[in-house]
């Protein structure tokens, strides 16, 4: 998919589900378990064993309908190999430059965590898409709202504290999408992955309200 798509497709679904688990069948468990709920745009973190094989796993599944990237990436290395195995977007907590230029050479989205103002310049400066502003729930929505207030013009994903009930306020604040770790997938982790859909069904239907669908 052409990466000014990419960016549309994950604008339109407002929201990037956060996949990180202590196996790789339990990742790709909680993947499909979110699928199944309506949360199509996932990001499997690398701290999960096998990453690159329940990218592939998802990917060969799953035709255009699920946007796949990989997350907790830090280096280049990570970000090419997380491409080759089929990863349209690379999440990281911080701004790694070099990262960032593999995600631009070869054409996915590049989406590099920062904080202050000053990081978040700098990773617009290097190439970034989208900036997950990371960790989120320390200052909460209003500080994306200030945040916006100098740098209108920053495509801002908070991540970290993201629930169903706070959902509205980072949109409000100016949030252009959010990443959800552990308030969608967190029952996976006692392999409750009912509950995982239910929650991901739980999020599409406020995020529909949220945008007055
Ligand atoms: O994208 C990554 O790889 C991150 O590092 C994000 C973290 O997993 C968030 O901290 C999740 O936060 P919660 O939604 O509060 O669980």
């Amino acid at each position: 998919m052409l990466k000014q798509n990419l960016f549309q497709a994950i604008v339109e679904r407002g929201m990037v589900g956060i996949v990180r688990a202590d196996s790789p069948e339990a990742a790709v468990a909680i993947a499909e378990a979110c699928i199944a709920g309506g949360v199509t745009a996932l990001e499997v973190a690398f701290t999960t064993p096998d990453t690159l094989g329940v990218l592939r796993t998802l990917r060969e599944r799953h035709g255009k309908d699920v946007l796949l990237g990989a997350g907790t990436v830090l280096d280049p290395e990570t970000a090419r190999a997380a491409i080759l195995a089929g990863a349209q977007f690379i999440i990281s907590p911080g701004v790694n430059v070099a990262t960032i230029e593999v995600c631009q050479r070869y054409q996915v989205l590049a989406m590099p965590g920062a904080m202050t103002p000053t990081e978040i310049v700098t990773a617009l400066q290097a190439g970034a898409d989208i900036v997950k502003v990371f960790p989120a729930e320390m200052f909460g929505p209003s500080y994306i709202k200030a945040l916006r207030a100098p740098l209108p013009q920053a495509p801002l994903m908070p991540t970290g504290g993201v629930t169903v009930d706070n959902l509205g306020e980072w949109f409000a604040a100016g949030a252009l999408a959010v990443g959800i770790g552990s308030s969608l997938s967190g029952p996976g982790a006692k392999g409750d992955y009912a509950a995982v859909t239910a929650r991901a069904k739980e999020f599409v239907a406020q995020m529909q309200k949220v945008r007055g669908v």
